[in-house]
């Protein structure tokens, strides 16, 4: 099987300020994961890579950047799921960490639990000897700026909530196992406690080997509502592309729920899919060694891999 990588780095909008940082942003993480699957690494690492990648970057809503809640702290998301065993894990409410995605697959590989949350998540960091750092850490200059914008009797909050960025990866390894990979501040001016989508198993991502994998962005209470992720892998499993299956199940969830959000899709026979309801979503693919990108509706960039080093 030729490996495929897709990652997203958030739908809504992306204000022109964001735009270069997002497409740089999804580029690299794509590259990243791209060059562990074509040294023989598998999909599950490889996801994990380029989630921790934009998890770094001040340009996503996830890790350092992420979006503040009502009390301006940072509260994260984030979720990881082996397509091989149907093994996933997942963290909600996390704070001071750098890297949720790692909590995440140490929760799936070192606990025999699928979610952890919060202070229990906290505990288990430390026992595993991931580092603590300040909450100050993850809050960079726009997300703090944001915040108190919005807290302003004139602001408009709406606009803001519509720009975050979170992040996810989906991937094919040459063994044919399919992995996914979500992470995320959460919405803005969220409650302090709001869990979203993103550490949702089938909401926020699910990969099985048998069909696919998905990693979503959007509206999460929506996104929870049609288990998203699960609902696009039953329309391929019906026998849809996944062009089809992701545009039939978006369709839904705008129809039915009013919700709007984005997703990346890889089959198991190596088909791909980035597609959303909202005005943009930044995304970017590698695939027979020719990278893909793009922003915009039908905005497609394509330049070779070697190029792009
Ligand atoms: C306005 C929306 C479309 C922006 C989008 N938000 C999320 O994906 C949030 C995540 N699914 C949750 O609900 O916790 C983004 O970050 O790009």
């Amino acid at each position: 099987m030729k490996p495929v990588i897709v990652v997203h780095g958030g739908a809504g909008r992306i204000f022109k300020d964001r735009e270069e940082g997002a497409r740089s942003g999804v580029t690299r993480a794509a590259l990243k994961g791209y060059s562990i699957l074509k040294e023989g690494g598998n999909a599950l690492d490889a996801v994990e890579e380029a989630v921790t990648s934009m998890e770094d970057d001040p340009h996503f809503n996830a890790g350092y950047g992420s979006v503040l809640n009502e009390k301006g702290e940072v509260e994260m998301d984030a979720i990881i799921m082996d397509g091989k065993n149907l093994a996933s894990g997942a963290v909600s409410a996390v704070k001071c960490i750098a890297n949720p995605i790692k909590l995440a697959r140490l929760v799936m590989e070192k606990t025999e639990h699928m979610l952890l949350t919060d202070h229990g998540a906290s505990l288990f960091a430390k026992a595993m000897g991931v580092p603590e750092i300040p909450g100050e850490k993850l809050i960079s200059e726009r997300s703090r700026e944001r915040w108190s914008k919005n807290l302003e009797p004139d602001s408009n909050p709406h606009e803001f909530k519509k720009d975050p960025g979170t992040v996810g990866a989906v991937a094919i390894d040459n063994e044919g196992n399919v992995a996914c990979a979500t992470s995320t501040g959460g919405l803005t001016n969220k409650l302090v406690g709001r869990v979203g989508d993103s550490a949702c198993i089938g909401s926020g991502g699910y990969a099985d080997n048998h069909v696919g994998a998905i990693s979503t962005t959007g509206h999460g209470e929506s996104m929870m509502k049609v288990v998203l992720a699960r609902l696009i892998l039953y329309h391929m499993e019906q026998g849809m592309s996944p062009v089809d299956a992701a545009d039939t199940a978006l369709n839904y969830m705008k129809t039915r729920v009013g919700g709007l959000g984005g997703v990346i899709v890889v089959s198991n026979s190596g088909g791909w899919a980035a597609r959303f309801s909202t005005k943009q979503m930044s995304w970017a693919t590698v695939k027979d060694d020719q990278l893909q990108y793009g922003i915009y509706t039908g905005e497609i960039h394509t330049s070779s891999v070697i190029e792009s080093k």
